[in-house]
This record gives C-alpha cells, sequence and structure tokens, in this order.
C-alpha cells in the first residue's frame, strides 16, 4: 500500500506562471525600443540537442523574447565558432548568448565558454560568473541550479540549518546548486562517483538535488521521511518494443521516494521546464540592464 503524501513540485506549472510573468517585463523593455533577443548556438546535428533548442525557442516566443537562430555543422573549427560569437558579442539587438552543450568532440569548449562576453552569459558558464557566485555576488546563476533553488522554495521547507545532499559535481549543475545552499544556509555535502557510501549520505540528507544523469540510481527507501528531493535527471529508459520511445525516468526513482519525501519534483515536468523559465528570466535580466 502507497501511503504518498509528498507534494508533487510542478515546474511545469510552475515555469509556466514565471513565463507568463516575463511578458510584462519584455514588454516594458519592448516600449523602451528593446525587444529581449537571445542568440542560440547549435554546433552539429544532435537529435536531443535540437529538441531542447526548439523547446526553448516555443517558449521565449511566448514570452516575446526575439531569437536568433546559428546552426553549425559537426566539423566546425574552434576559431570559427569563436568568430561567431565575437559577432554575437558586438551585436547590440542580441542580449543573451547560449551555446548549446555538449559541444561536438575536438572543439574546445572552455575558450568557447569564456569568449562569451559575461554580460550576455545567460547560460552563467563564464568563469566570470562562475567566480561571482563563489563570491556571494552572483550575476548570471545557471538556469538548472536556479530552477531547483526556485523548485525548493517551492517545498516550503527553508534550508537553513538543513543537511542538503546534492549528487553530482558537474560545473553546470553540482558544482553551482551546492554553491547556492551553502548560500541558503544548508550544510553541504556533495556526493559522487568516488563517495564511500552513498546509501548513508542519502538517509541523512534533509534535501537531495540529484545530478549524475544515472536512471533511478536512487532507490526511494534511501530518502529520509520528509526529505525534500529535486532530480534534476533526465534519463531516456531502452523502449519496450522496438521502434517506442522509450520512458524518461529521473535519477531517483520516483514512485518509491514519493513515499517517503515532503516533496519531490517529477520527470519529466520538474527541473527541465524550469531550466528554460530560468534561462528566459536571465535574457529579460540582460535586456533590462542594456
Ligand atoms: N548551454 C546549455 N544550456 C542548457 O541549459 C542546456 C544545454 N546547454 N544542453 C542541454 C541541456 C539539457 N537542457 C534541458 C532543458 C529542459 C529540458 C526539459 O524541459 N525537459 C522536459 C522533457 C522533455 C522531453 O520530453 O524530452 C521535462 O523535463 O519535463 C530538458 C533538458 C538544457 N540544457
Amino acid at each position: 500500500m502507497s501511503d504518498s503524501t509528498a507534494k508533487i513540485l510542478d515546474g511545469k506549472a510552475l515555469s509556466k506562471h514565471l513565463i507568463g510573468e516575463l511578458k510584462e517585463r519584455v514588454l516594458a523593455c519592448v516600449e523602451r525600443g528593446v525587444t529581449p533577443c537571445l542568440a542560440v548556438v547549435l554546433v552539429g546535428e544532435d537529435p536531443a540537442s535540437k529538441v531542447y533548442v526548439r523547446s526553448k525557442e516555443r517558449k521565449a516566443a511566448k514570452a516575446g523574447i526575439a531569437t536568433k537562430d546559428h546552426r553549425m555543422s559537426a566539423d566546425t573549427s574552434t576559431e570559427t565558432l569563436l568568430g561567431v560569437i565575437a559577432e554575437l558579442n558586438a551585436d547590440p539587438a542580441v542580449h543573451g548568448i547560449l551555446v548549446q552543450l555538449p559541444l561536438p568532440e575536438g572543439i574546445d569548449e572552455q575558450r568557447v565558454l569564456a569568449a562569451v562576453d559575461p554580460a550576455k552569459d545567460v547560460d552563467g558558464f563564464h568563469p566570470d560568473n562562475l567566480g561571482l557566485l563563489m563570491l556571494g555576488r552572483p550575476r548570471f546563476v545557471a538556469c538548472t541550479p536556479q530552477g531547483c533553488m526556485r523548485l525548493l522554495a517551492e517545498s516550503g521547507v527553508s534550508p537553513e540549518g538543513k543537511r542538503a545532499l546534492v549528487i553530482g559535481r558537474s560545473t553546470i549543475v553540482g558544482k553551482p546548486v551546492a554553491q547556492l545552499l551553502v548560500q541558503a544556509n544548508a550544510t553541504v555535502t556533495v556526493a559522487h562517483s568516488r563517495t564511500r557510501d552513498l546509501e548513508a549520505e542519502v538517509r541523512q540528507a534533509d534535501i537531495v538535488v540529484a545530478a549524475v544523469g544515472r536512471p533511478e540510481m536512487v532507490p526511494g527507501a534511501w530518502i529520509k521521511p520528509g526529505a525534500v528531493v529535486i532530480d534534476v535527471g533526465i534519463n531516456r529508459l531502452e523502449p519496450e518494443q522496438p521502434g517506442a520511445k522509450g520512458r524518461l525516468v529521473g535519477d531517483v526513482h520516483y514512485a518509491s521516494a514519493a513515499e517517503q519525501a515532503a516533496a519531490i519534483t517529477p520527470v519529466p515536468g520538474g527541473v527541465g521546464p524550469m531550466t528554460i523559465a530560468c534561462l528566459l528570466a536571465n535574457v529579460v535580466e540582460a535586456a533590462e540592464r542594456v
């Protein structure tokens, strides 16, 4: 018998609400003669990336944000890509620049990310913006970590004084979300592939942020009763029938975790849509600063 009482942190609904709220700010920009514009740079043919990019562009349009698409072939050189970024940096009509990751093999990702004008770095991946976050003076904060914090706020549980566990230490999610949790006065542990006893860490955590990209790796039985679970993983399982589409699951086993947790994000419909809403909010912020 399931006695699931977990509050479902509905990222899809919340992101709709946030994008709706952006419309007014976009209008205020437009009245000053500034139409917020996001340039999206997509290198190569990764089908999943194409889906994300399309979804971003559709939602941008809903908020009244313009988008400029730059598709480049997978064999593009780092130099050519740097040239495109220099043009976008210099273009006053462009307020935000997003270079879709991962970049194809052979492109120097660090050089590319560092080349984006930090004032247009709506992904928050430029070393300046990562540094400002570390200093507690954030300018652009990476979108997925921001989305996680927004969903955590939605749970009604304050991170202050709580034990927070971040599983994963990537530059785009794990590290920045750990930093945001520290700034929210949580006691933060970062677990990763070399962590000796992940189960023991999870069992102690009042807040779990899972960002490893391994389908259902955290069983619900590990979740401390009353914890808040923020699941960043978006993993597509092998389809049950050939030709069918596999199911999307998170890094946490949702059904069993929902029986333990006070609040939990679903996959899909949790962190993913919030990432896009936060990206668009960053674009509007960049345009407002002009
Ligand atoms: N520079 C850069 N910035 C990014 O923010 C970035 C990136 N590169 N590369 C790829 C990842 C992935 N990403 C997602 C955003 C939303 C959903 C999303 O909304 N997913 C839906 C499900 C979509 C589906 O059905 O496939 C959901 O979770 O409900 C997923 C993935 C942003 N990324």
